[in-house]
């Protein structure tokens, strides 16, 4: 029979659909158009519909009866003597179910979003279209971090730890998250459905015995423990408010990392306590203290012995740091001083009396984790070096043996153009149009002029020296004699630099009024509007100074937004610069610049709007190949177990 190629290669991994020789022997006759949507952890809906019903003979209509009970059945048989009907399209089919006797084919090269359904001679059964990939090894895992979405989120680490214990779940390890229960007003409602587990326990630091609550919510098959305390419960966002940091971040802190040591001791979550064997997953500076913990107060008394723990650095400029004096109100032992001393070199100090010493939580969790993971390859070995190691570049590169990179995911659930609630319209990398319409609606929105052949410029981020947004103030002047529109969403409130800059503000309202028709400028806090954005741009520029993963040049390219970056850290691992002489072809997913310097920035931006003026087809190639790209966490899931195993062959730290 004329058998088209097996598509199972072009499609996602876990996505293989097989039919019977009986079907095959019908292929040609059985031409169905499928669309594949992505959903998170690596499942996938197929929506089948006939291709071409009238070119299809009523005789030979009739399908073959489903291989495996419940798949989807096949249309009824069209009366004997009745004209032949039109086929009834094929309902959407749901999650893992597809049409019984047809077998998957990839069309578009890059794309499993589009696939043709045909039938193969060679083979011979149905595969589960909703096969979930597995870990080989199951554990119990706990994630301790400051934030997690949707509960609290101040940045990437919200997001990344609201979505990595979803896919490590869904792989078949029993996952708790750790967090502060924030109560600040605004978003208490996050937290509705989490209930008092009836479980409190006493710690002891800080001069006193503090008494934390726990509460708890059971959602997408993870345990989402809240440590409740009183200093948790307070306007401003989640480390400080207009006037700065707070104060008592490091009580904060050390509360949530005790806290956390015995949730997984004390909470019976389904019934029963996840135990003395864990896999420890400890978030940035916040959870710090927990590795320190495990090895000084725990293990000594037999406790955790076989348990270990991962560090997670998502951004080495935030440590921790507060004076040595505050040693001995962490509960810790005098002896473990040195696991967590810091010492600022002279020119960081205040005054000549300034001895520089200090407490460092981070450092203290270098030095104790078991596992040290970065979140791209190319931080994992910036951090090594004097210019991106903060001060601990020594420290990280004599623990090389257990440092590695594993770039982020995305939720796919959140960030998904086709689905995406935000958007006014939707769109696909076999429909592009809604993505004009985005555009459109932003402008309208911004009181730009509507312009579908204007390069839109998109920024957001932080308010943060990490960010570039000095280069791009720098810039701004020379960016607009260009016909170009700029927007900048800013996060206000960010913790580390205190208030929202009342002189970046300025200089955002100056611009605008300087460049009525071209520069937009809101700063604030909101999901919805930075999923606009993302959508309705057409370029999304980055220019941190350093970047350990960068979730916004990953969003864009799922949008179809094409990024514009400094080739540092995860931008670099992640955006591949613009080839159109490659060896397959055009190459590429966005343009990744360096050095960083403001000519080096706007020589990238104008390549970049000759490109998207002048080059349509390279445009929507650079497109669709950032939309095609697999971003999704199951991948970075199975690297994490890579990691987790390995730090169980090794023996636990121990002083
Ligand atoms: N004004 C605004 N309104 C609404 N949302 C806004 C916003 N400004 C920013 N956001 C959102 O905040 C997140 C920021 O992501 P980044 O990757 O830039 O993280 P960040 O630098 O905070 O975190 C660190 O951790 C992450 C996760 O590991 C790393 O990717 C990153 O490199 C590292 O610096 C994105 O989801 C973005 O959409």
């Amino acid at each position: 029979m004329a058998a088209t190629g097996v598509g199972a290669g072009c499609l996602a991994p876990s996505v293989r659909l097989r039919a019977d020789p009986a079907t095959a022997a019908r292929a040609s006759a059985c031409v169905v158009r499928a669309r594949l949507r992505r959903l998170a952890r690596g499942r996938y809906v197929a929506e089948l519909s006939r291709e071409g019903p009238a070119a299809r003979p009523a005789q030979q209509q009739q399908l073959a009866p489903p291989l495996v009970p419940g798949f989807l059945a096949p249309p009824p048989p069209a009366p004997a003597q009745s004209p032949a009907p039109t086929q009834p399209p094929l309902p959407d089919a749901g999650v893992g179910e597809l049409a019984p006797d047809l077998l998957l084919e990839g069309i578009a090269e890059d794309s499993i979003d589009s696939i043709i359904v045909a039938a193969s001679e060679q083979d011979s059964e149905i595969m589960d279209a909703n096969e979930q990939p597995q870990a080989k090894v199951t554990r119990s895992i706990v994630f301790v971090t400051g934030e997690a979405a949707p509960y609290a989120k101040s940045g990437g680490l919200g997001d990344v730890c609201g979505s990595l214990p979803i896919a490590l779940a869904a792989r078949g390890h029993r996952v708790m998250v750790v967090m502060p229960r924030y109560l600040n007003g605004s978003s208490d409602k996050n937290y509705a459905k989490a209930l008092y587990t009836g479980k409190h326990i006493k710690i002891p630091c800080f001069g006193g015995s503090h008494e934390v609550t726990f509460f708890h919510e059971y959602r997408d098959n993870v345990d989402w423990v809240f440590v409740d305390h009183p200093s948790y419960h307070r306007p401003g966002s989640l480390y400080g408010d207009n006037f700065g940091a707070f104060g008592d971040n490091q009580f904060r802190y050390t509360l949530l990392c005790y806290a956390a040591c015995e949730a997984p001791l004390i909470l019976e979550l389904g019934g029963y306590i996840y135990g003395q064997n864990c896999m420890f997953v400890v978030n940035d500076w916040h959870a710090s203290l927990v590795p320190v913990l495990l090895a000084a107060k725990y293990r000594p008394y037999g406790v955790y012995r076989d348990s270990r723990s991962t560090l997670v650095i998502h951004n080495l400029a935030h440590q921790g740091v507060e004076p040595a004096s505050t040693y001995p109100d962490l509960g810790l032992p005098p002896e473990w001083y040195g696991a967590l001393e810091w010492v600022f070199p002279e020119w960081a100090r205040r005054h000549a009396l300034d001895k520089g010493e200090a407490v460092n939580f981070l450092k203290g969790a270098v030095v104790t984790a078991d596992r040290i993971v970065t979140v791209s390859q190319g931080y994992s070995w910036e951090v090594t070096t004097a210019e991106g190691g903060q001060g601990l570049n020594e420290l990280l590169s004599s623990r090389k043996s257990v440092l590695n990179g594993i770039v982020n995911g995305i939720d796919i659930n959140d960030w998904n153009p086709t689905t995406d609630k935000c958007l006014p319209h939707h769109y696909s990398v076999d429909d592009l149009s809604g993505k004009a319409k985005c555009k459109a609606e932003l402008q309208k929105e911004l009181g730009l002029p509507v312009r579908e052949d204007v390069p839109l410029i998109g920024f957001i981020g932080r308010l943060d020296y990490q960010k570039g947004i000095d280069l791009i103030k720098m810039a701004i002047p020379e960016l607009m004699r260009e016909d170009v529109q700029f927007w900048f969403l800013l996060l206000f409130l960010q913790v580390m630099l205190g208030s929202g800059d009342p002189i970046f503000e300025g200089w955002m309202r100056s611009t605008e009024s300087s460049y009525k028709d071209k520069f937009r400028g809101w700063v604030g806090f909101s999901v919805p509007v930075s999923h606009r954005i993302t959508a309705g741009c057409d370029i999304l520029l980055m220019p941190s100074r350093f970047e350990p993963c960068g979730l916004n040049q990953l969003y864009a390219m799922q949008y179809g937004t094409v990024p514009v970056v400094h080739g540092t850290g995860g931008l670099r691992d992640t955006v591949e610069t613009f080839n159109p002489f490659g060896a397959k072809g055009e190459e590429g997913t966005g343009w990744a610049f360096s050095p960083l310097t403001v000519d080096k920035m706007l020589w990238a931006l104008r390549t970049a709007m000759s490109t998207f003026r002048e080059h349509k087809p390279s445009w929507e190639g650079l497109m669709k190949r950032g939309m095609t790209k697999d971003h999704t966490w199951d991948h970075a899931a199975e690297q994490y177990e890579q990691i987790f195993e390995w730090a169980f062959v090794d023996q636990p730290y121990v002083m």
